[in-house]
């Protein structure tokens, strides 16, 4: 799904996403430079100060001179220790920041996704990218901020002061560094590849274990307990092979550079001891070399710590990039109507539908009128397009092809807020969020009282239920509504709907886990909270529907009737089957 971007354009991904949410962080970054750039001096001018007290102080027994340059010293290290502390906490703290402006960034861009995009990315991808991948790019923004700045002064500023302490000996230098930077290199260029891998595979070990939270009561239902085990435990075995394959690289990284570590210290002390011998140095400017040579290479590891933090990096800022950059499908209007002028009569004019990717169209040239006061019921067989139909009221999804209108205004002019208010949808599968019943029904009118909830439960045939529970209205309720029934989760979901007191009202399917006596004292407690309203049922339910003022019949996404129940009994074929498929030729007269 995610596009295999070439390396330098990944690169590029990566400097602009830090670019854009680093900018409001010009002046801590500023301060934190200044005091890594005052450590890292103070850092350097220590093994000089050390020599100095060694050739001048302890070689020449001056007691005085080592007194007054210990001090010395211990002042440079106050310094560094404390720039330091600064440097960390300023640096903790941006790189916190931008995690957070991004996560928040990604979050507001997927609330706005319609289906369509959800679809597209995948809700594990989605949850991947807005937690894992902020992460890891959080993290090298936290080491650069550590490093960038100290690990290139400290490596020349080392190899400066090393020079300064003896030319001829610094030609060890000229070796070391190259062979350091080709064996840091060629194992960071290996790793690339893997760290892209990783953050695939951490996706697929999250969308199966998603799916195997979301489908529990199905495993357990089927008893696939055991293969559900093994499909995790191969994904999660593929994500552990790919860490180990990086975790050998890095394991190889210290060997390699402790190895060239210490060859290059023998080769010093070798050569510093000849060139002590002939009298060109003095003791005190090897002990000098050796510590710049140890920062040279401190450095040179860090920089590396960074660079193998870069490739993982750049494939999480691609991947959090692609979805800032996404538009949802639904587009909100340019110039939105804030106000109806009516009572919430909805058309359907011409309507043409296609899945996105989709060959064929799932709705063709639908046409249809459900007016205020007026229950429209819309029958069809399984997949006919009744939800899809539903769905684009609300603007789900868009049409791509003729228009809906409410109250003469095209749905995709409407101002979301006015929609909000305007349409309520209960959904075919009602999504409950954890919290209690009260949070739950409050969802669509936050400021609606106790009374307008017991209201809208007695009509939704929900309050004997919601009294009976512990707590009730503040009895809890878990994340999608498991810890009540199917029914009980449609009554509280169209209750929800009921206390928004929307102008139109789309039951998609909304009664289907009743039982026939429940689903009938709903529908008559609903006529009259609702009258005057704009009623639209999807049903599958004959005795849901047959007494709707208007049946609109869909076969393969095209309206085959329409009328009373009565006359479409009379003259239409499609409807005639699906009811005496139901009830006997008297039940149904
Ligand atoms: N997200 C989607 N992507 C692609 N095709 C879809 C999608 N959702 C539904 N479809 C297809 O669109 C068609 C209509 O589906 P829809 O859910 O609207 O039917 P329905 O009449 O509500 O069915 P049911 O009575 O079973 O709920 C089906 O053939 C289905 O396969």
């Amino acid at each position: 799904m995610t596009p295999d971007l070439a390396e330098p354009e990944r690169q590029r991904v990566l400097i602009r996403l830090l670019r854009t949410y680093l900018r409001p962080y010009k002046k801590p970054i500023g301060l934190l430079v200044a005091l890594q750039l005052l450590q890292t001096s103070a850092t350097l001018y220590l093994p000089t100060l050390n020599a100095d007290i060694i050739d001048n102080g302890v070689v020449k027994g001056d007691t005085g001179y080592i007194l007054a340059l210990g001090a010395l010293m211990i002042g440079v290290s106050v310094v560094q220790v404390l720039c330091n502390i600064g440097a960390v906490f300023y640096g903790a703290r941006t790189a916190a920041a931008l995690g957070r402006d991004v996560r928040a960034d990604i979050f507001g861009r997927v609330q706005s996704f319609s289906a369509r995009e959800v679809g597209h990315f995948g809700a594990p991808s989605l949850i991947t990218r807005t937690t894992n991948d902020v992460q890891q790019v959080q993290m090298l923004v936290l080491m650069a901020f550590t490093l960038m700045v100290s690990a290139p002064i400290m490596c020349v500023g080392g190899i400066v002061m090393a020079l300064g302490q003896d030319v001829p000996l610094s030609a060890v230098l000229l070796a070391v560094v190259p062979v350091l930077g080709i064996c840091v290199s060629l194992i960071v260029k290996r790793m690339r590849p893997l760290f892209r891998t990783m953050q695939e595979r951490l996706d697929t070990v999250n969308r199966v274990l998603r799916e195997q939270i979301t489908g529990n009561r199905v495993i357990r239902a089927f008893v696939r307990d055991e293969y559900e085990k093994g499909r995790f435990r191969g994904a999660n075995q593929e994500l552990t092979d790919v860490s180990m394959s990086t975790g050998r690289l890095m394991a190889l990284m210290f060997p390699t550079v402790m190895t060239v570590v210490n060859v290059s210290s023998v080769a010093v002390v070798w050569f510093g001891a000849q060139r002590i011998d002939s009298g060109a140095i003095q003791i005190g400017a090897l002990t000098a070399f050796l510590a710049y040579l140890m920062q040279i290479v401190m450095a040179v590891m860090m920089a590396t710590f960074m660079f193998m933090m870069v490739p993982r990096a750049e494939v999480c800022a691609e991947r959090i990039q692609e979805v800032l950059d996404t538009d949802s499908s639904v587009v909100p209007p340019l110039a939105p109507v804030t106000e109806l002028r009516g009572r919430g009569r909805l058309e359907v004019r011409g309507v043409d539908f296609r899945y996105p990717g989709a060959e064929e169209p799932v709705l063709r040239g639908i046409d249809l009128v459900a007016r205020p006061g007026e229950t429209t019921a819309i029958i069809g067989s399984t997949g006919s397009g009744k939800s899809t139909l539903l769905g684009l009221v609300p603007r789900l999804f868009d049409v791509t092809g003729g228009e809906v209108l409410v109250d003469g205004v095209d749905v995709r002019e409407l101002e979301p807020a006015l929609m909000a208010r305007t349409v309520g949808l209960v959904p075919q599968k009602p999504y409950l969020f954890s919290g209690t019943v009260a949070t739950n029904l409050r969802y669509g009118k936050p400021d609606a009282s106790d009374e307008e909830l017991w209201q809208a439960l007695e009509t939704a045939q929900a309050a004997d239920f919601v009294r009976g529970l512990e707590g009730g209205l503040n009895a809890p309720i878990a994340q999608g509504g498991t810890n009540v029934s199917g029914g009980q989760r449609q009554r509280l979901a169209i209750a929800r709907t009921l206390v928004q007191r929307p102008e139109i009202y789309l039951f998609d399917d909304s009664f289907s886990a009743l039982d026939y006596a429940t689903d009938a004292a709903l529908r008559e407690a609903l006529a009259r909270e609702t009258s005057g309203a704009t009623v639209v049922i999807v049903a599958q339910r004959v005795s849901t529907i047959r007494d709707a003022d208007r049946i609109v019949v869909l076969d393969e996404g095209r309206v085959v009737g329409a009328g009373s129940h009565h006359e479409l009994m009379e003259g239409n074929e499609t409807y005639r089957e699906i009811v005496l498929s139901q009830l006997t030729e008297a039940e149904a007269a």
